[in-house]
């Protein structure tokens, strides 16, 4: 099998919710590279938590079977987080069905989230290595289908404020323009984990410098090492560190220079437009290109992604591709 899913982008392009079926009731689902769980608002939740949400309801699901021997609880790095109890289930995404998914039904989901009312929960699309359901870990939606696809592999084209799509199962030529280059990926952390090697600032030069990284949809913005971020907004007038925002800041009416990653050997640009990324005040904006302190390697994020058509690919070598859209 194959099929396409649209994707639609939140607000400044925070995240991309696609629509998923979970026991033949339609939720509006965060598909992320950076996890490995499924997990869904669900009627065990508080009332008052399931308010403006649209929940999985096991017991009006013809296909649910619980697994009541195991739960999963699971923390992000941006702190938010969501725990909860184990159904298997029919998912459909796209015109793809797994017809024994493990469904994660949270009984508990941390304030960030419950404030996202248009995001009904995460479809992990990492490696299964680190599903988190315990005493019997799960496979993500995409290992529960990869063997019936075309091809074991999906691609992500976000773009910049409009809908999009995910693919499962094949490539199609039209989303992207130019070849795509690719780069091995390094499952061992479980994650779409591959090695940039340089870059550039707007019509700088290329600077050759290793850097470990992530593909992750999940996350929204591009977080780069320390100096790489300061060569960056090096080149921006006004440009701050606030620490009281937590990152830099750009004045609104900057006009910031690309950002070039090279990956696989090729020059992948991010417009200098992209880096505004929203607005603080009247004047000052949050800088779409912040530091990987603390994280442990960068995250090429939704700031990135969206200029790209990028293909994650199962195979028994995975890869990650990445191509002009
Ligand atoms: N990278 C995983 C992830 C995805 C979404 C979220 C989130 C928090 C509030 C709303 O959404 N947090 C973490």
């Amino acid at each position: 099998q194959q099929g396409e899913v649209s994707n639609t982008p939140e607000a400044h392009d925070q995240s991309y919710l696609c629509p998923v079926t979970v026991g033949g009731q339609t939720l509006n689902l965060d598909f992320d590279t950076g996890s490995a769980d499924l997990w869904v608002y669900s009627t065990l939740m508080p009332t008052s938590e399931q308010r403006g949400h649209s929940v999985y309801n096991p017991d009006s699901s013809s296909s649910s079977n619980a697994q009541s021997d195991n739960s999963w609880t699971i923390q992000y790095s941006d702190g938010s987080g969501a725990s909860g109890t184990v159904y298997a289930d029919k998912v459909v995404v796209g015109s793809v069905t797994a017809t024994s998914q493990a469904v994660e039904a949270a009984t508990s989901v941390s304030s960030a989230f419950i404030k996202e009312t248009h995001n009904d929960g995460l479809l992990g699309l990492a490696f299964s290595s680190i599903n988190t359901v315990q005493p019997t870990q799960q496979t993500t939606f995409f290992d529960t289908v990869k063997s019936t696809l075309a091809k074991p592999l999906f691609t992500a084209h976000l773009k910049k404020g409009a809908p999009g799509s995910y693919d499962f199962g094949y490539i199609d030529t039209s989303k992207y323009t130019g070849s795509i280059t690719y780069a091995h990926v390094d499952t061992s952390n479980g994650l779409w984990e591959f090695t940039a090697s340089g870059y550039a600032v707007g019509s700088g030069s290329t600077v050759a410098t290793p850097y470990d990284s992530i593909a992750d949809t999940g996350t929204s913005l591009l977080y780069l090492p320390t100096e790489i971020v300061a060569a960056y907004y090096g080149e921006v007038n006004g440009a701050m560190y606030d620490s009281s925002q937590g990152g830099y800041t750009v004045p609104c009416d900057s006009n910031l220079p690309d950002f070039v990653a090279i990956i696989g050997g090729s020059r992948h640009t991010v417009p200098g437009s992209y880096i505004n990324y929203a607005p603080i005040s009247e004047t000052s904006c949050f800088g779409g290109i912040q530091a990987n302190d603390g994280i442990g390697h960068s995250v090429f994020g939704d700031v990135f992604l969206k200029s790209q058509f990028v293909v994650f690919d199962g195979s028994n070598s995975p890869r990650v591709g990445f191509a002009k859209q």
